[in-house]
């Protein structure tokens, strides 16, 4: 199974529990929500491929407002619905609203876990519910060159670049134009990897390995046989983690948790980081060796206020798929939207990009989107402008002040200082401030 997250919304404890031990059962990794406003939370910290399956009626709203919601905050997670028979009408309303599809409750024991596992496999191999716009820009098609140059052949390549760049789509587009094409593309977010399971996730383990194995479990190198695994993060891999894979790629073979023999694995790897890895090599939190077996090949992604040309098309992409998704008629931009776009630092790049104007046209509805339509005067007090961490003495508050402001979510405060998940960690370990925003 990959790295997917299922949120389960449904407030029926009961049947909560019964749907996640469905899915858990399958391999799928879950998480239980059982009011709205726990959803909005599991989701702010959620990653673009995980999968949302709610009931209609909350304590607190129901399965639609989260639905609106989210696309109008730019998540276009799938999101599947689940009624009783009573309820289809409203549940066909909210297909109307982007929702993937909705299934009786009556069904959910026989169609939930194949809907779900077709999501994956059409994301694996490559047809992505989310369209991708092709970059003009010189830098970008700079790019393209270096990905058909590299992606026929076997070399591991290295992505850089900050968050919300696309070097998940780069990796994609590696693994689509290379001979390993339709064969899987595993994704591994490596900071999310917990240690003592860590060898487990990567090798499997058979029965009985340790207390709670259960049954025999395939690790991500076995799931990527024949294809390519895809290392996010690669910066935030523990130092055990990180000397357990070198010896894995430097034998081209690994031991499942608890077995008597070695298997032997045709994986490419490709990883990806928005971190200095020579800086981190230096500081000693990454291994050489690692970093030289990662490194046959360099890919590095400019941020997105590198790339001027960009960002008026990309703007018009998100509006057409937002006026497709939001069922809106929103024409264009007009001269103030279009000089806030081109000035703003964008600190979370295309990712922040795609959520602006997916906000931008469900709030315009027809016409133009305005400048007040971007919402972008609060980031913009945020952006790295006012948020650069310039000197010593100012770092501390504006690292306070950047967690505040994303509600203690890191990701959201790195991408507002302009800098790196794990430059952020790592400020927070060094001002004693690790254990104060406690992520929920
Ligand atoms: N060329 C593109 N066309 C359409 N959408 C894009 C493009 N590039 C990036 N995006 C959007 O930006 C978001 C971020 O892309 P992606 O996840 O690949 O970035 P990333 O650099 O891997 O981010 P992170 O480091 O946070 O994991 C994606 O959800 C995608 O919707």
């Amino acid at each position: 199974m990959d790295k997917t997250k299922i949120i389960v919304v449904e407030d029926n404890i009961v049947y909560c529990e019964f749907v996640c031990n469905l899915l858990a059962r399958d391999g799928f990794r879950t998480m239980q929500a059982f009011h709205l406003s726990t959803a909005r939370k599991y989701l702010q910290q959620a990653a673009d491929g995980d999968i949302v399956v709610s009931d209609l009626r909350l304590p607190d709203g129901n399965g639609i407002d989260l639905l609106r919601w989210m696309r109008k905050e730019g998540m276009m997670q799938p999101f599947i619905i689940m009624t009783d028979y009573a309820e289809v009408h409203t549940a066909v309303e909210s297909m109307k609203l982007g929702s993937l599809d909705y299934i009786p409750k009556q069904l959910v024991e026989d169609r939930l876990v194949p809907l779900l596992r077709n999501i994956l496999k059409e994301r694996n191999i490559g047809r992505s519910r989310m369209p991708l716009f092709s970059r003009d820009g010189s830098a970008f098609q700079a790019i393209m060159k270096r990905i058909r140059l590299v992606a026929p052949t076997d070399m591991s390549v290295l992505i850089f670049g900050e968050n919300g760049t696309g070097k998940e789509h780069i990796a994609h587009l590696l693994h689509d134009k290379g001979k390993r094409a339709g064969k899987p593309f595993v994704a591994v977010d490596c900071g999310s990897l917990t240690k003592e399971l860590t060898s487990s996730a990567f090798f499997g383990h058979v029965r009985g390995a340790f207390t709670g194995a259960d049954s025999a479990k395939k690790g991500y190198f076995h799931e990527a046989e024949g294809g390519t695994l895809f290392l996010d993060e690669v910066g935030n891999l523990a130092p055990e983690t990180q000397q357990m894979l070198l010896r894995a790629i430097q034998e081209r073979r690994y031991r499942p948790v608890g077995d008597r023999a070695d298997r032997s694995f045709n994986v490419r790897i490709i990883a990806a980081t928005n971190e200095d890895l020579e800086k981190a090599v230096n500081e000693k939190r990454f291994r050489q060796d690692l970093l030289y077996r990662l490194h046959d090949f360099e890919i590095t992604v400019p941020p997105l206020r590198d790339c001027q040309e960009d960002v008026m098309p990309l703007a018009e992409f998100f509006r057409e798929i937002a006026n497709q998704e939001l069922e809106c008629d929103v024409i264009g931009f007009d001269g103030e939207a279009r000089k806030t776009l081109l000035t703003h630092a964008w600190p979370g790049n295309v990712r922040e990009l795609r959520q602006k104007i997916m906000g931008a046209v469900l709030q315009a509805q027809t016409g133009l989107v305005t400048k007040e339509h971007l919402e972008l005067a609060v980031t913009r007090a945020t952006s790295p402008v006012s948020f650069a961490l310039r000197s010593d003495a100012e770092d501390k508050e504006r690292v306070l002040r950047a967690l505040k402001q994303a509600n203690g979510n890191r990701k959201v405060a790195a991408e507002l200082l302009g800098i790196g998940r794990t430059t952020l960690y790592n400020k927070l370990e060094e001002y004693g401030l690790k254990y104060k925003f406690q992520q929920s």
